[in-house]
Protein backbone atom coordinates (compact mmCIF):
# COMPACT_ATOMS: atom_id res chain seq x y z
CA UNK A 1 0.00 0.00 0.00
CA UNK A 2 2.69 2.78 0.92
CA UNK A 3 6.74 1.62 -0.15
CA UNK A 4 9.72 3.50 0.21
CA UNK A 5 13.16 1.92 -1.12
CA UNK A 6 16.14 3.70 -0.32
CA UNK A 7 14.50 7.03 -0.51
CA UNK A 8 16.80 10.67 -0.76
CA UNK A 9 15.70 14.03 -0.71
CA UNK A 10 17.76 16.62 -1.27
CA UNK A 11 16.47 20.26 -1.39
CA UNK A 12 17.31 22.72 -3.85
CA UNK A 13 19.81 24.55 -1.53
CA UNK A 14 21.51 21.36 -0.67
CA UNK A 15 19.67 20.33 2.29
CA UNK A 16 19.95 16.98 3.19
CA UNK A 17 16.46 16.25 4.69
CA UNK A 18 16.54 12.40 4.12
CA UNK A 19 19.20 9.92 4.09
CA UNK A 20 17.81 6.49 2.56
CA UNK A 21 14.56 5.53 4.12
CA UNK A 22 12.88 1.66 3.41
CA UNK A 23 9.51 1.61 4.86
CA UNK A 24 6.25 -0.66 4.19
CA UNK A 25 2.97 0.31 5.69
CA UNK A 26 0.20 -2.00 5.25
CA UNK A 27 -3.40 -1.01 4.14
CA UNK A 28 -5.74 -0.34 7.38
CA UNK A 29 -2.21 0.17 9.61
CA UNK A 30 -2.05 3.45 12.28
CA UNK A 31 1.78 4.88 12.02
CA UNK A 32 3.01 7.97 13.77
CA UNK A 33 6.01 9.69 12.29
CA UNK A 34 8.02 10.92 15.25
CA UNK A 35 11.30 12.56 15.44
CA UNK A 36 13.17 16.09 16.57
CA UNK A 37 12.78 19.27 14.69
CA UNK A 38 14.08 19.62 10.98
CA UNK A 39 14.34 15.29 11.14
CA UNK A 40 13.12 15.16 7.98
CA UNK A 41 9.18 14.40 9.21
CA UNK A 42 6.93 17.02 7.02
CA UNK A 43 9.45 15.91 3.81
CA UNK A 44 8.51 12.15 4.46
CA UNK A 45 4.81 13.13 4.15
CA UNK A 46 5.30 15.76 1.59
CA UNK A 47 6.83 12.70 -0.54
CA UNK A 48 3.55 10.73 0.19
CA UNK A 49 1.64 13.17 -1.56
CA UNK A 50 3.91 14.32 -4.19
CA UNK A 51 4.11 17.97 -3.12
CA UNK A 52 8.16 17.06 -3.18
CA UNK A 53 9.78 14.57 -5.33
CA UNK A 54 12.86 12.10 -4.07
CA UNK A 55 15.90 12.82 -5.10
CA UNK A 56 16.50 9.05 -5.36
CA UNK A 57 14.84 5.66 -4.57
CA UNK A 58 11.48 4.23 -5.09
CA UNK A 59 7.89 5.35 -3.90
CA UNK A 60 4.76 3.04 -4.60
CA UNK A 61 1.56 4.50 -2.87
CA UNK A 62 -1.87 2.79 -3.43
CA UNK A 63 -0.73 1.12 -6.64
CA UNK A 64 0.63 4.65 -8.20
CA UNK A 65 4.70 4.72 -8.61
CA UNK A 66 5.78 7.90 -7.55
CA UNK A 67 8.49 8.21 -9.77
CA UNK A 68 6.87 7.38 -12.62
CA UNK A 69 3.77 9.61 -12.55
CA UNK A 70 3.26 12.29 -15.01
CA UNK A 71 2.40 15.91 -13.30
CA UNK A 72 -0.89 15.58 -15.27
CA UNK A 73 -1.81 12.23 -12.88
CA UNK A 74 -0.86 13.58 -9.74
CA UNK A 75 -4.69 14.82 -9.52
CA UNK A 76 -5.48 10.71 -9.37
CA UNK A 77 -3.06 9.81 -6.92
CA UNK A 78 -4.47 12.67 -4.78
CA UNK A 79 -7.63 11.43 -5.16
CA UNK A 80 -6.85 7.96 -3.21
CA UNK A 81 -5.04 10.21 -0.32
CA UNK A 82 -6.50 12.44 2.61
CA UNK A 83 -4.39 15.32 3.73
CA UNK A 84 -4.75 17.32 7.13
CA UNK A 85 -2.46 20.19 8.10
CA UNK A 86 -1.26 21.88 11.59
CA UNK A 87 -3.49 24.50 9.68
CA UNK A 88 -6.40 23.48 8.74
CA UNK A 89 -5.66 25.19 5.59
CA UNK A 90 -9.79 26.19 5.32
CA UNK A 91 -10.72 28.31 2.59
CA UNK A 92 -12.34 31.42 4.34
CA UNK A 93 -14.67 32.62 2.35
CA UNK A 94 -16.58 29.30 2.12
CA UNK A 95 -18.70 27.54 4.70
CA UNK A 96 -18.05 24.57 5.92
CA UNK A 97 -20.06 22.80 3.58
CA UNK A 98 -18.79 24.92 0.87
CA UNK A 99 -15.58 23.54 1.57
CA UNK A 100 -16.14 19.94 2.05
CA UNK A 101 -17.81 20.23 -1.26
CA UNK A 102 -15.08 22.15 -3.06
CA UNK A 103 -12.76 18.70 -2.86
CA UNK A 104 -15.40 16.94 -4.51
CA UNK A 105 -16.38 20.03 -7.34
CA UNK A 106 -12.74 19.83 -8.34
CA UNK A 107 -13.10 16.55 -9.58
CA UNK A 108 -16.56 16.80 -11.42
CA UNK A 109 -18.46 14.75 -8.86
CA UNK A 110 -22.45 15.64 -10.08
CA UNK A 111 -23.80 18.03 -8.00
CA UNK A 112 -26.27 15.67 -6.50
CA UNK A 113 -23.88 13.56 -5.28
CA UNK A 114 -22.06 16.17 -3.73
CA UNK A 115 -24.65 17.42 -1.65
CA UNK A 116 -25.10 13.77 -0.04
CA UNK A 117 -21.76 13.27 0.38
CA UNK A 118 -21.47 16.29 2.31
CA UNK A 119 -23.84 15.61 4.60
CA UNK A 120 -22.33 12.07 4.80
CA UNK A 121 -18.79 13.12 5.92
CA UNK A 122 -19.72 16.05 8.00
CA UNK A 123 -22.06 13.93 10.24
CA UNK A 124 -19.42 11.59 10.33
CA UNK A 125 -17.41 14.05 11.92
CA UNK A 126 -20.36 15.60 14.02
CA UNK A 127 -20.67 18.94 12.35
CA UNK A 128 -23.64 18.45 10.74
CA UNK A 129 -25.01 21.21 12.62
CA UNK A 130 -22.45 23.86 11.42
CA UNK A 131 -22.67 23.16 8.04
CA UNK A 132 -23.32 26.78 6.83
CA UNK A 133 -20.49 28.61 9.19
CA UNK A 134 -17.67 29.64 8.31
CA UNK A 135 -14.25 28.92 9.53
CA UNK A 136 -13.59 31.93 11.92
CA UNK A 137 -17.24 31.22 13.06
CA UNK A 138 -15.75 27.80 14.73
CA UNK A 139 -13.21 26.49 17.11
CA UNK A 140 -9.69 25.43 16.40
CA UNK A 141 -10.95 21.92 16.85
CA UNK A 142 -14.09 22.19 14.91
CA UNK A 143 -12.43 24.00 11.62
CA UNK A 144 -9.77 20.80 11.90
CA UNK A 145 -12.83 18.63 11.93
CA UNK A 146 -14.47 20.00 9.13
CA UNK A 147 -10.52 19.73 7.51
CA UNK A 148 -10.87 16.17 8.47
CA UNK A 149 -14.29 16.02 6.78
CA UNK A 150 -12.31 17.19 3.69
CA UNK A 151 -10.11 15.46 3.58
CA UNK A 152 -12.56 12.10 3.97
CA UNK A 153 -14.88 13.33 0.71
CA UNK A 154 -13.21 11.58 -1.96
CA UNK A 155 -13.31 8.14 0.45
CA UNK A 156 -9.38 7.89 0.85
CA UNK A 157 -7.55 4.82 1.14
CA UNK A 158 -4.58 6.65 3.37
CA UNK A 159 -5.44 9.61 5.42
CA UNK A 160 -2.19 11.83 6.26
CA UNK A 161 -1.93 14.21 9.02
CA UNK A 162 0.91 16.65 9.56
CA UNK A 163 0.87 17.58 13.05
CA UNK A 164 -3.12 17.52 13.24
CA UNK A 165 -3.11 18.32 16.67
CA UNK A 166 -0.22 21.41 16.63
CA UNK A 167 -2.71 24.51 16.81
CA UNK A 168 -5.18 22.39 19.28
CA UNK A 169 -5.67 22.34 23.44
CA UNK A 170 -5.44 18.87 25.15
CA UNK A 171 -8.59 18.15 25.09
CA UNK A 172 -10.13 19.29 21.51
CA UNK A 173 -6.60 17.16 19.89
CA UNK A 174 -7.91 13.98 21.88
CA UNK A 175 -11.61 14.81 20.27
CA UNK A 176 -9.78 14.73 16.82
CA UNK A 177 -7.66 11.26 17.85
CA UNK A 178 -11.12 9.67 18.68
CA UNK A 179 -12.11 10.58 15.15
CA UNK A 180 -8.84 9.25 13.28
CA UNK A 181 -9.26 5.83 15.76
CA UNK A 182 -13.15 5.95 14.23
CA UNK A 183 -11.95 6.77 10.63
CA UNK A 184 -8.65 4.10 11.03
CA UNK A 185 -11.36 1.25 12.02
CA UNK A 186 -13.56 1.41 9.26
CA UNK A 187 -10.09 0.54 7.02
CA UNK A 188 -8.73 3.46 6.47
CA UNK A 189 -4.87 3.77 6.78
CA UNK A 190 -3.44 6.57 8.75
CA UNK A 191 -0.18 8.26 8.76
CA UNK A 192 0.66 11.05 11.24
CA UNK A 193 3.66 13.02 12.03
CA UNK A 194 3.25 14.29 15.37
CA UNK A 195 4.90 16.04 18.59
CA UNK A 196 2.42 15.07 20.99
CA UNK A 197 4.11 12.60 23.34
CA UNK A 198 0.72 12.48 25.45
CA UNK A 199 -1.09 10.99 22.52
CA UNK A 200 1.41 8.47 20.89
CA UNK A 201 2.47 6.73 24.99
CA UNK A 202 -1.41 6.78 25.08
CA UNK A 203 -2.85 5.35 21.81
CA UNK A 204 -0.15 2.15 21.47
CA UNK A 205 0.19 2.16 17.32
CA UNK A 206 3.03 1.83 15.24
CA UNK A 207 5.85 4.29 16.08
CA UNK A 208 8.59 5.54 13.26
CA UNK A 209 11.35 8.05 14.78
CA UNK A 210 13.15 9.65 12.18
CA UNK A 211 16.22 11.28 12.74
CA UNK A 212 18.71 13.15 10.50
CA UNK A 213 17.01 11.60 7.67
CA UNK A 214 17.40 8.48 8.61
CA UNK A 215 14.73 6.06 10.61
CA UNK A 216 15.65 4.98 13.77
CA UNK A 217 13.30 3.14 15.32
CA UNK A 218 9.85 1.46 14.19
CA UNK A 219 7.86 -0.50 16.61
CA UNK A 220 4.65 -2.13 16.81
CA UNK A 221 2.62 -0.37 19.86
CA UNK A 222 5.78 1.84 20.12
CA UNK A 223 6.14 5.28 22.36
CA UNK A 224 7.15 8.78 21.78
CA UNK A 225 10.68 8.67 23.30
CA UNK A 226 11.82 11.99 22.68
CA UNK A 227 11.31 14.70 26.11
CA UNK A 228 10.33 17.55 23.98
N1 LIG B 1 11.66 23.55 0.91
C1 LIG B 1 12.80 23.33 1.57
N2 LIG B 1 13.97 23.81 1.11
C2 LIG B 1 15.13 23.58 1.77
N3 LIG B 1 15.21 22.90 2.93
C3 LIG B 1 14.07 22.41 3.44
C4 LIG B 1 12.81 22.61 2.80
N4 LIG B 1 11.86 22.00 3.55
C5 LIG B 1 12.50 21.47 4.62
N5 LIG B 1 13.83 21.71 4.55
C6 LIG B 1 14.88 21.25 5.48
O1 LIG B 1 14.86 19.82 5.48
C7 LIG B 1 15.07 19.31 6.78
C8 LIG B 1 13.89 18.45 7.19
O2 LIG B 1 12.75 19.30 7.32
P1 LIG B 1 11.29 18.75 7.67
O3 LIG B 1 10.34 19.89 7.57
O4 LIG B 1 11.02 17.54 6.87
O5 LIG B 1 11.50 18.34 9.21
P2 LIG B 1 10.42 17.96 10.33
O6 LIG B 1 10.91 16.73 10.99
O7 LIG B 1 9.06 17.91 9.75
O8 LIG B 1 10.54 19.17 11.34
P3 LIG B 1 9.42 19.81 12.33
O9 LIG B 1 9.18 18.79 13.41
O10 LIG B 1 10.10 21.03 12.86
O11 LIG B 1 8.20 20.09 11.52
C9 LIG B 1 15.30 20.53 7.69
O12 LIG B 1 16.68 20.75 7.77
C10 LIG B 1 14.62 21.66 6.93
O13 LIG B 1 15.22 22.90 7.23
Amino acid sequence: MIEMQDVWKEYPNGTQALNGISVHIQKGEFVYIVGPSGAGKSTFIKLMYREERPTRGHIFINGFNIEKLKDRKIPLLRRTIGVVFQDFKLLPKLTAAENVAFALEVIGAPPKYIRKRVREVLEQVGLEEKMSMYPHQLSGGEQQRVAVARSLANNPAVLIADEPTGNLDPETSWDVMRLFQRINDLGTTIVMATHNREIVNTMRKRVIAIENGVIVRDEEKGYYGYDD
